[in-house]
């Protein structure tokens, strides 16, 4: 045989008795290896890349099913382990507040493209500094004062829906919440709002290039430079072939215009209140390495991400339950039009947050609409942490996931029936309690920062339009299973494939006769 022949041949028994090895190790040797779980994925990430990419969304199932077989605490790829029990305990301890270090894991932090966001920053520290720059923008007295800007478009919501049923259409209530959504995210970090609840039927392509973007995520975990890779190719061919990616591109060209605009003062007109990324940038704790324009960009498409269709979803799915129950709907109403006699008020958040009935609504809402259906890991990097009798070797990332929590028909009977009773007549400290389990915003260090506004923004949206609107909305053709539940795991759930939305129309009645064709405006 040739050398050059002979060297092949050696190199790729090499690379097979490595391969072999490793999966030898991964199995047997490895820290985490006491763990149970299936052994095809704890050798390799490819068995989650089928289950989500393949099959669409679907691995957080496939860990369903292990923790069935295997218990509460099962190992899902080479590295990662999942919980699925009721011990709130541990769920703090893996969670903290203060007091102790914890990482995000590397493999998944970058999933939406880089790890410059705060979202995708894995060590403690780094993501403390980054945070706390735009921590308190989201702070009571930031959302108070800036509660006149959110009326105004919330306002701005419910007139659009208004037109839209008086003139005998449908309307999309999903993409007019994430019209909405996005408005008051824009708005907020750039005093430049992207106006898209006046646009067409609400503009539903920025709707749907996000929802494609969160497909991308389980794609980028297994190809990290995905994005960058993306991000070389020339603007003309992206243009031509792939809408989801040239929306992304726009965006970020919308971004970097904005920033440099707060950088460079040029904004100076347009501004009309304090905005997150005058914020940060004017942050003197926060080095100028941390305030360069990839990095303020990266920052902008996740706050403009998270901030969009988080709430936009769970007010859609509110708001399907809602109007799908005439009981419920009722009580609501009854509620409703005592908190706030007169329908064309705008009164404050504060109005809603004692009223029982919305509440124990919006918390079926979360519920049901999870937040994110993905584990959310977290590695403690210096303490081992104890679950029942297992260690848990420091530097191990572990997730709970609150699709598998919010349905634990241990905590909550019945749990995939919208029951905003179960959270009514309860002593406060057990409500307490049971609102514990609720995990839509995650936990601890890495919470969400926008919590705060998504409140204030649920509160307005569901307690004017329901007001205002809720005698005269009549869902319009619209499945729970097909176009509402969420069914596919791209960190922010989507709905099935076959998904038309949540679809309203002006109620039928003696004195009116809509038609229900073609869209809104
Ligand atoms: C109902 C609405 C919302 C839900 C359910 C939600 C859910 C979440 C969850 C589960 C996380 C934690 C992710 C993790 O542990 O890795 C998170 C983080 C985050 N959210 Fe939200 N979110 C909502 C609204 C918002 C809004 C309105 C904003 C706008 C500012 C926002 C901005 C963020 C940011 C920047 C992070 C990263 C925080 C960090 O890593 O420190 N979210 N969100």
């Amino acid at each position: 045989m040739e050398l050059g022949a002979s060297l092949l041949v050696y190199g790729l028994v090499g690379a097979v008795v490595y391969m072999l090895y490793g999966a030898y190790w991964r199995v047997y040797l490895s820290p985490v290896a006491k763990f149970p779980g299936r052994k095809l994925a704890a050798v390799t990430f490819w068995y989650e890349f089928y289950y989500d990419v393949v099959k669409g969304g679907a691995y957080v199932y496939e860990i369903e099913r292990m923790h069935k077989e295997f218990g509460p605490i099962v190992r899902i790829n080479p590295y990662e382990l999942s919980v699925n029990d009721t011990d709130l305990d541990f769920m703090n301890k893996l969670y903290p507040s203060v007091g102790k270090e914890v990482d995000k894991f590397w493999w998944s932090a970058g999933m939406f493209g880089n790890n410059d966001m705060t979202f995708g920053t894995i060590p403690h520290h780094l993501h403390k500094m980054r945070r706390a720059a735009f921590g308190k923008f989201f702070s009571p007295a930031y959302i108070r004062r800036l509660e006149p800007v959110l009326k105004n478009l919330v306002n701005l919501l419910v007139d659009k829906i208004a037109e839209g049923i008086e003139a005998g259409k449908q309307v999309n209530l999903v993409h007019a919440y994430s019209a909405l959504t996005q408005d008051v995210i824009t708005e907020y970090c750039f005093s430049s709002s992207r106006n898209v609840l006046e646009k067409k039927n609400f503009a539903p392509h920025w709707y749907e290039g996000m929802q494609v973007h969160c497909t991308f995520t389980p794609v980028i975990k297994q190809f990290p430079k995905l994005i960058p890779t993306l991000n070389k190719l020339p603007n003309w061919w992206v243009k031509a072939t792939n809408d989801a990616v040239w929306l992304i591109r726009i965006q970020e060209a919308e971004y970097l215009q904005q920033i440099r605009d707060v950088i460079g003062g040029g904004d100076r007109d347009k501004t009309s209140h304090i905005t997150i990324f005058h914020e940060i940038l004017n942050e003197p704790s926060l080095p100028p390495e941390q305030k360069t324009e990839e990095r303020m960009m990266a920052e902008a498409e996740s706050l403009v991400g998270a901030g969009t269709l988080t709430s936009a979803h769970m007010l859609a799915l509110t708001s399907y339950f809602v109007l799908d129950n005439p009981e419920i709907l009722k009580n609501l109403l009854a509620e409703l039009e005592t908190a706030m006699p007169d329908p064309t008020s705008s009164p404050s958040q504060q109005v809603f947050e004692s009223l029982p009935y919305l509440n124990a609504v919006m918390d079926e809402g979360f519920r049901l609409s999870y937040g994110s259906m993905h584990r959310l890991s977290r590695s403690h990097p210096k303490d081992s942490l104890k679950f029942r009798d297992l260690t848990i070797p420091p530097g191990t990332p572990v997730g709970f996931s609150a699709y598998l929590i919010h349905l634990n028909s241990d905590i909550f009977p019945e749990p995939r029936a919208f029951k905003p009773q179960r959270w009514l007549d309860l002593e406060p400290k057990e409500r307490q309690r049971l609102r514990s389990y609720l995990n839509n915003f995650g936990r601890g260090t890495r919470q969400c920062v926008g919590m705060r506004l998504a409140y204030a923004e649920l509160y307005l949206t569901l307690g004017y339009l329901f007001r205002r609107l809720g005698h005269r909305l009549q869902l319009y053709d619209t499945d729970y299973d097909r176009d509402i539940a969420y069914v596919q795991d791209y960190f922010i759930p989507a709905p099935s494939k076959q998904s038309r939305g949540c679809r309203v129309v002006e109620k039928q009645d003696a004195n009116r006769s809509g038609h229900a064709n073609g869209l809104a405006h």
